[in-house]
């Protein structure tokens, strides 16, 4: 589905957003990016997004189209939910699935309201079903949660789940939150340093949905951790 070879990308002043980063996502896989603040993640989405084409080696998507996805839900304060939904969106199948991703997403009954009378959750599901629109082979989520409080944020993985078992979108997902990684991926990619490099992948072979509680998630987590030098009393452990 996506293959990136060896990309780095350099800003102006020489100063490098993310380097050497090579790796394959198959179709229908949820990948993670998790690393810590400042590592490249936005600046990785925003070049797959084809948004920022100032880079450095190559990446093939072949004809496949995407979808973006960001922290804030960027709804237009004066157009309607479905209206944001729908906003450009002009073939009539489109508007016909405008109306399947209301339902999708939970806000049927909402779809004349503003943005100004919506939760944070519910603008969320609005900017979710509006990146489905052009119903896009690859999702690029860009800490798509981390501004909702913890039971909207929990809600809305599983939305994405159920999004991703009914349709099967390929997905990959930046994010800060560890628990959300391991809840929703199939391989989380780890980044480390400033610029950000590749440091470790790891699968995690579990069926979806899972528990969140799963004690095998847990042990993942304590490897996540230790890659990413936070866990210090296992790091002390196997010195
Ligand atoms: N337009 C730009 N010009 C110069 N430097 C930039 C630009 N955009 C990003 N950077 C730098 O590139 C590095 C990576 O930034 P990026 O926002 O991609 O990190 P991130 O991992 O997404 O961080 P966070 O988790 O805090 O969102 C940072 O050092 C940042 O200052």
């Amino acid at each position: 589905m996506l293959a990136v070879q060896n990309i780095t990308r350099t800003f102006n002043e020489g100063k490098v957003g993310f380097k050497n980063l090579t790796f394959s996502i198959q179709k229908g896989e949820i990948i993670g990016v998790l690393g810590t603040s400042g590592c490249g993640k936005s600046t990785l989405l925003r070049v797959l997004s084809g948004l920022d084409q100032q880079f450095e080696g190559q990446y093939s998507l072949g004809d496949k189209s995407v979808g973006m996805m960001f922290q804030e839900p960027r709804l237009m304060p004066w157009l309607s939910v479905i209206n944001n939904i729908t906003f450009g969106a002009e073939t009539e199948k489109q508007k016909l699935l405008a109306n399947e991703l209301i339902e999708l997403v939970g806000l049927s009954g909402f779809e004349r309201n503003f943005p100004k009378d919506l939760s944070g959750g519910m603008a969320q599901r609005t900017a979710i079903a509006r990146s489905l629109i052009t119903e896009p082979d690859v999702l690029l989520l860009d800490e798509p949660f981390s501004a909702l409080d913890a039971f909207t944020k929990m809600q809305l993985q599983d939305l994405l789940l159920s999004i991703w078992e009914e349709r099967k979108t390929t997905m990959v997902l930046v994010t800060h939150d560890i628990d959300e990684a391991l809840y929703l991926c199939d391989r989380i990619i780890i980044l480390r340093g400033q610029p950000g490099e590749i440091y470790a992948e790891i699968r995690i072979d579990k069926a979806k949905p899972r528990s969140r509680g799963d004690i095998q998630l847990a042990e993942k987590k304590a490897e996540i951790l230790h890659l990413l030098d936070l866990n210090k009393e296992r790091g002390n452990l196997h010195g």
